[in-house]
């Protein structure tokens, strides 16, 4: 569940005065997430989402969060807008937290990804990348290649009580990657959103009945680093079957469709295999410090960080470009 942070009714009231969306018509808690408390909202000028930001999002990041949000929407991009009170600030207080309302968008993610998805979410990415162009502020990865290592180093005493081995295994693992990632400079950067699971992107069918991305949420791991690191997610996240096989027709109409929009440089192509490994690396590393943290009967839902030792390992031994499908 993710709502962490109850709002009274009085609370509620108080706070939307301070914006011009008109009487308020329905409010309800989100169940799904597990960062933040986020509500259902609809007043007379339309739907929303109140998001009230706990404890794991730091408020200095918030106006980067939401200006970027503000920027990529007014470029076009189906994401969520941040609204702004009457005084014209988006990001405000509320039950003691920080907290902003954004539009709601329509749509529903896949719970099983379909090849017919990934055309229309490389697509989506490369658009995101595109608009992404022009925005002022920056934002370092705090989960980029510089990180890896504490967080490795945060697992280090109870890693091996997931899986024997796991802690040598990664640390190979690391120093393998480090030595292979890009030099500074050799590949574009740019906004990117780091975290487009199929949790993030929203379809609706398009008028020939194939999905289209009706919407990308959930901007909160979004940094400023290498474009192709975000192709690199999205080829672990969208491109696995449940029986961890690599589907390699997804990933060539994910990579290609991204392309189209924005052509991948050759050395991002040849980048992508130790960009996939990264990306795998990272997530393992985010689930096994939370697997290993996260106290028994705590809210947060812990996801599976085996899942994506089976991806690096797999990334670790696919070789060229071509064999992940670029
Ligand atoms: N702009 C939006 N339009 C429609 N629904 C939204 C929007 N933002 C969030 N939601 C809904 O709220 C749910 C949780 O949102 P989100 O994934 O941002 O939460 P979170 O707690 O920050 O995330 P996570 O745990 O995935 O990092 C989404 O699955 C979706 O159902
Ligand atoms: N997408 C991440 C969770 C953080 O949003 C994961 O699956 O590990």
């Amino acid at each position: 569940m993710a709502v962490y942070t109850e709002v009274s009714d009085e609370a509620l009231r108080t706070f939307l005065a301070d914006y011009a969306l008109g009487e308020l018509l329905a409010f309800r808690g989100i169940a799904e997430g597990v960062e933040n408390s986020n509500y259902a909202l609809k007043t007379e000028a339309g739907d929303f989402i109140l998001t009230l930001y706990e404890k794991r999002v730091d408020p200095a990041e918030l106006p980067y969060f939401l200006g970027l949000m503000d920027h990529l929407a007014g470029r076009g991009l189906a994401c969520p807008t941040p609204v702004a009170g009457r005084d014209g600030a988006a990001l405000r207080s509320l039950a003691g937290r920080p907290a902003a309302i954004v539009t709601f968008l329509p749509g529903v993610w896949p719970r099983r990804v379909r090849p017919e998805h990934c055309a229309p979410l490389g697509r989506a990415l490369a658009e995101l990348h595109v608009a992404g162009d022009g925005f002022a502020m920056a934002r370092p990865n705090a989960l980029g290649p510089a990180g890896w290592a504490p967080l490795l180093d945060g697992c280090r005493a109870r890693g091996d009580e997931v899986q024997p081995g796991l802690v040598a295994e990664l640390d190979a693992a690391l120093a393998g990657i480090l030595a292979a990632w890009p030099r500074k400079g050799a590949l574009h950067r740019g906004q990117i959103h780091a975290d487009l699971f199929p949790d993030n992107v929203f379809f609706l069918p398009g008028a020939d009945a194939r999905p289209r991305v009706s919407g990308l949420i959930d901007f909160y791991f979004a940094c400023t680093d290498l474009l192709a690191y975000d192709v690199a997610v999205c080829l672990n996240a969208w491109c696995f079957e449940p029986d961890y096989a690599f589907n390699v027709t997804k990933a060539r109409a994910l990579v290609s469709a991204y392309d189209a929009v924005r052509p991948l440089s050759p050395a991002e192509r040849t980048a992508l295999p130790v960009l996939c490994r990264g990306a795998a690396l990272r997530f393992l590393l985010t689930r096994l410090y939370d697997w290993t943290h996260t106290p028994p009967g705590a809210l947060v839902t812990r996801k599976d960080p085996l899942e994506y030792l089976r991806k690096l390992r797999f990334f670790g031994q696919a070789g060229s470009a071509a064999a992940i499908g670029a």
